[in-house]
């Protein structure tokens, strides 16, 4: 079921510092900032050679990321991200499992313009998976 890591996210206090660390201490390829008003964050991404790093900021009031960096004041790992083929095959399968999956349980269009879901991080190590159809 699962395939690429597409990419690894990271709550961060400050999304200017992260990304400057990012391009100027890191020397990594930093792509602009972009509003994610849909899902509650303003993300950047940064490209690597084999997979890409998501840098993740709260935007609005609701943002579900919050609770994760009033938690983590200094920023931290907050999610994973695998591609899949067929989202709803690969929901229809978790939820068979037992597994939780967030929200509505529909897939939401996510940063590269992609259907994504997300499963519970209780359900998996306590790391919360989001998987994204290639
Ligand atoms: C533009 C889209 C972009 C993309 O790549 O395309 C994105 O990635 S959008 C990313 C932001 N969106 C989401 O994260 C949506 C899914 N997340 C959620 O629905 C919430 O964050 C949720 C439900 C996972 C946690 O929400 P919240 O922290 O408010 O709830 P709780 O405090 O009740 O947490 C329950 C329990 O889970 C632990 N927790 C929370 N977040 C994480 C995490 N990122 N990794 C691991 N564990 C997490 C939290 O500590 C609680 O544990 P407990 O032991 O009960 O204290
Ligand atoms: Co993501």
């Amino acid at each position: 079921m699962i395939g690429r890591l597409n990419h690894v996210a990271i709550a961060v206090p400050d999304l200017v510092a992260a990304s400057a660390q990012y391009a100027g201490t890191l020397g990594a390829a930093v792509r602009p900032p972009q509003d994610e008003p849909d899902h509650g964050v303003t993300v950047v991404f940064i490209d690597l050679p084999n997979t890409k790093i998501e840098l993740l900021y709260p935007l609005g009031e609701n943002s579900p990321i919050q609770g994760f960096l009033d938690k983590n004041p200094a920023g931290g790992i907050h999610h994973i991200c695998y591609e899949v083929e067929d989202i709803l095959a690969a929901r229809d399968t978790l939820k068979a499992s037992g597994a939780r999956v967030l929200g509505t349980g529909e897939p939401k269009i996510g940063a590269h313009g992609k259907p994504v879901l997300f499963l519970h991080p209780k359900d998996f190590n306590g790391c919360l998976i989001e998987l994204e159809q290639i």
